[in-house]
């Protein structure tokens, strides 16, 4: 049981906290349902970037999938292997590929022709060839909030399959370009299986005939998205993830990545927020919290569920109430329609799962600084990120006055 009260008190609200050992569940289950085929485990850096959580994760074994050179850099940083590093991402940067190349990681991640162009320009100039991976965009209807659905054509993300195969010819015939990878990711908070299976088929098949023309892909990169439970979702089990993808392979030998990032840190999470006040409006009951959009977007961008529970009190007396924020916005909610127990001015409010897309996302909206994040380990509390103050807010700014 994580004694939330106390690590309020001595950290302060809002605050991130994160159960490490809980991450390290999740990456043995997953590793171990990969067991027997050659496989990596590359963390989607964007669920969750703390320096001091890639570490651990680092610590475990993992790669890292990232999608902007500040994210590879992290990565290294944080001691993940540099053959271990992916760059994925629809808009590169020259200069980001020019310093992931020099940087010597596994992958670029490629998706679009044009794309492969100025990588193959940049790699030229360096005098070296780019380790490559194409990232096909299947055509399969994920199940998920549109908003987190990247496999289907109208999505901005990869490339077709006839595409694909004429920049797989191609990069083959370059003197600056060693295809090796291919990737896929259908979408996030995915929690029917059937869809991934789909895609691998597809994507296993194009690799087969790739083969055929001589064209050796070693890396089969599933991309992530397996679902976690925020409510009362079915998810899918990680021996069946694995098995739905070993299926595909006949015929292949690849080593397999996946790159998930809520599924690995997402459950772990818990954000911290102090309620202020309560009022009722017309009948309509508001918990007024120091927490915020800008701290946790997902119910204000995703109108995402997140469980909460008012600390020590039970809500089965209580009555339907929204939990909101102080932010300047309508849309500022953690919480709507919940029954919950009267609350009382500084009454600890958990909202859980918070883990991914939790941090990464917070902004400074309203002028508000953005949490501290603490990290929970073998029954110790570290603080892993101090609390940003007004001064670190308008130091960039300051410099221009
Ligand atoms: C290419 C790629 N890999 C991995 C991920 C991680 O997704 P998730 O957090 O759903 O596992 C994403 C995000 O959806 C992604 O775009
Ligand atoms: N930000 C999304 C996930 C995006 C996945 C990245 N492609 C969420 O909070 O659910």
């Amino acid at each position: 049981m994580i004694d939330f009260n106390t690590l309020a008190d001595k950290y302060g609200t809002p605050l991130y906290v994160y159960d490490f050992d809980h991450i390290t569940q999740q990456y043995e289950k997953l590793k171990k349902a990969f067991a027997g085929r050659k496989s990596l485990i590359s963390y989607a850096v964007k669920a969750n970037s703390n320096l001091s959580l890639i570490s651990h994760l680092a610590s475990l074994g993992s790669g890292a999938d990232c999608v902007s050179i500040g994210e590879v850099r992290r990565a290294l940083m944080a001691g993940i292997p540099k053959y271990q590093i992916i760059f994925s991402g629809v808009g590169k940067r020259d200069d980001e590929i020019e310093e992931a190349l020099k940087s010597d990681i596994l992958l670029l991640n490629l998706e679009s022709e044009a794309e492969m162009e100025r990588v193959e320009e940049i790699s030229k100039k360096l005098g070296k060839q780019a380790r490559i991976s194409i990232r096909v965009n299947p055509n399969i209807d994920p199940k998920t909030h549109p908003y987190i659905s990247t496999g289907l054509h109208e999505n901005k993300f990869g490339v077709d399959l006839e595409t694909a195969k004429r920049m797989y010819i191609r990069a083959n015939n370059s003197d600056y370009l060693d295809p090796i990878g291919i990737h896929f990711h259908i979408g996030s908070q995915l929690t029917e299986l059937e869809p991934i299976k789909e895609s691998a088929q597809i994507v296993a098949d194009l690799v087969r005939s790739l083969k055929a023309i001589k064209i050796d892909i070693k890396f089969f990169d599933v991309g992530g998205g397996l679902g976690i439970v925020y409510d009362n979702e079915t998810t899918i089990e990680p021996y069946d993830y694995a098995q739905a993808i070993f299926s595909t392979l006949y015929g292949l030998d690849v080593t397999i990545i996946c790159e998930p990032g809520r599924f690995m840190v997402g459950n772990c999470g818990y954000f911290l927020t102090k309620v202020l006040y309560e009022k009722v409006n017309e009948g309509k009951r508001f918990i007024i919290v120091d927490g915020a959009m800008n701290d946790l977007l997902r119910p204000s961008l995703y109108n995402a569920y997140h469980k909460v529970e008012v600390v020590g009190k039970d809500s089965s007396d209580g009555s339907e109430a929204d939990v909101v924020g102080p932010v300047c916005e309508s849309g500022d909610f953690l919480a709507k329609k919940r029954v919950l127990p009267k609350t009382e001015h500084n009454d600890l409010i958990v909202v859980h799962s918070a883990g991914a897309y939790g941090f990464v996302m917070s902004g400074n909206y309203n002028t508000r600084p953005r949490p501290a994040e603490v990290a929970l380990k073998d029954g110790k509390d570290t603080l892993i990120r101090v609390r940003e103050t007004f001064e670190d807010l308008i130091k960039l700014e300051k410099m221009c006055l």
